[in-house]
């Protein structure tokens, strides 16, 4: 999903919260109130993710995102996504101090009031924000609507003591783990009480930015900061300011993309002069990855806005692929890949360390349609492959029943393609993440590496 990103800061600096002239910025709306419509904008996006289920990529972005978020100055724009993260990330404990601090419940037509709440809380407790001007917001945001404005005190009173109890509160909340039950639950099930918990803690740890580099890799760690990984990528730590503004990025040397991302592709080995279908392609990591290892890449999107970002992308890489809109489903046999790479639609449960918003737009039931749809999608994309040919299905997903199982169920009934094992050792560094029987399972938890990976699923077959 990286390359999806547009990059912003990681976390809201005091420079960006408060105004450089100490006047109102450019684009702020309301002179009198600065920072104002963030919070308003921020709660109104919290409110879209856990009630409407509102993947919070779309909204946030720059050109085709929700209008309150547009109608932002870059400054405040950074401070809306930083509260959201924050927000979302630790949810579950937020509406436990939350709940904790009022005597009683919120009536049920008190939803927005909530989210001011959580909009508030998170700042004071998570980001270099005053805590005052925290306060000061959410009071005016329940004051300038008539169906909050009586609770306009109480607001002022709960997030007062927030702010006078905040370490008190933080550790005495500390072990609500900061995933929803359904998928610790979940978690549990299939990894084991102790992984699942790893994985809780992992949520909470520090994202790390990774780079895949067109060159050089040891190069580009040295001037960027960063330490290359045992596969490749460049890594570097967290760092508050804007990714497009470091050296390479205008120039195209490299792209946004975590290291678990980073191996699907690889795994179709050599593909030197050989033509390859990108099938699920957008934003293009990948795409990127196939055009690089020398292949000639058809790029098939099935959404429109997709691949236009995916183009935008490889422009910007100097890279040139066949971008194709279609529905993989619609591309018949006739046309014969060497190779294949299916990087399917998922839960993207493996990557709630930078999205956490999936915690709470996803649930069981998606998870189940989504099997489905990989599994048709992958029975599809076998019948475009040469007989000979190598295929990798992955996605973004801790689940196994949308990895394992539906290789398993398509190996099954499918006496043409056989599975090739990858083999742990042509993979220094990433033994942990290949099971018994030679697939690609990472998860945030299970990662020696200093910052570990997302957590995906990739599995290598040919056609016989
Ligand atoms: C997980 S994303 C792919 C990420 C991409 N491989 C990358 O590395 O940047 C899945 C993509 O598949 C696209 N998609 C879903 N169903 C499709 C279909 N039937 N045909 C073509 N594309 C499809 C989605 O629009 C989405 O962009």
């Amino acid at each position: 999903m990286e390359l999806n990103d547009k990059p912003a800061a990681a976390k809201a600096s005091k420079s960006q919260v408060r105004h450089k002239s100490g006047g109102r910025p450019v684009g702020s709306q309301n002179p009198h109130k600065p920072g104002l419509d963030a919070r308003f904008a921020a709660s109104k996006l919290l409110a879209a993710v856990v009630e409407k289920r509102t993947s919070l990529d779309g909204m946030l972005d720059q050109d085709h995102g929700n209008p309150a978020f547009k109608a932002l100055n870059d400054a405040d724009r950074a401070l809306v996504r930083a509260i959201l993260h924050s927000a979302l990330r630790y949810l579950p404990r937020i509406d436990a101090i939350v709940d904790e601090l009022l005597d009683t419940p919120l009536p049920d037509g008190a939803k927005s009031l909530q989210h001011h709440l959580v909009v508030g809380a998170a700042q004071i407790l998570y980001l270099d924000v005053p805590d005052h001007s925290a306060v000061d917001l959410a009071v005016e945001q329940a004051n300038r609507d008539p169906r909050n404005r009586r609770f306009a005190k109480l607001v002022n009173a709960v997030l007062r003591r927030v702010s006078r109890e905040k370490n008190a509160l933080l550790a005495h909340f500390d072990g609500v783990p900061c995933v929803p039950e359904w998928f610790f639950d979940r978690l549990t099930q299939v990894y084991g009480r102790d992984h699942a918990e790893a994985i809780a803690r992992a949520q909470l740890e520090p994202v790390m930015i990774d780079l895949t580099v067109k060159s050089d890799p040891v190069g580009w760690a040295a001037r960027l900061g960063g330490r290359v990984l045992p596969t490749g990528t460049v890594r570097l730590d967290p760092f508050k300011g804007a990714i497009p503004a470091l050296e390479g990025f205008d120039e195209g040397e490299w792209w946004v993309q975590d290291a678990a991302a980073a191996i699907p592709a690889k795994l179709l080995g050599d593909i030197s002069g050989l033509r390859v279908a990108d099938l699920c392609s957008a934003p293009g990591g990948k795409t990127a990855q196939l055009v690089l290892a020398g292949a000639s890449v058809v790029a098939i999107e099935q959404s429109a806005a997709r691949l236009r970002r995916l183009q935008a992308n490889l422009d910007r890489l100097k890279i040139h692929a066949e971008c194709r809109l279609a529905n993989l489903l619609d591309i018949d046999d006739a046309e014969g890949f060497d190779a294949i790479l299916l990087d399917a639609p998922c839960s993207s449960t493996g990557t709630t360390r930078r999205h956490p918003d999936v915690f709470w737009t996803k649930g069981q039931a998606d998870i189940e349609k989504l099997a489905s749809l990989q599994e048709k999608l992958l029975r599809h994309a076998l019948t475009l492959v040469k007989p000979g040919g190598r295929i990798v299905f992955s996605n973004c997903s801790i689940d196994p029943s949308e990895g394992e199982s539906v290789v398993a169920r398509v190996l099954a009934d499918n006496p043409h393609i056989a599975r090739v094992p990858i083999l742990p050792s042509n993979w220094p560094g990433l033994e942990k993440a290949i099971n018994s029987l030679g697939e690609f399972r990472s998860t945030s938890a299970i990662f020696d590496w200093d910052g570990g990976l997302d957590g995906f699923y990739a599995a290598v077959m040919t056609k016989v």
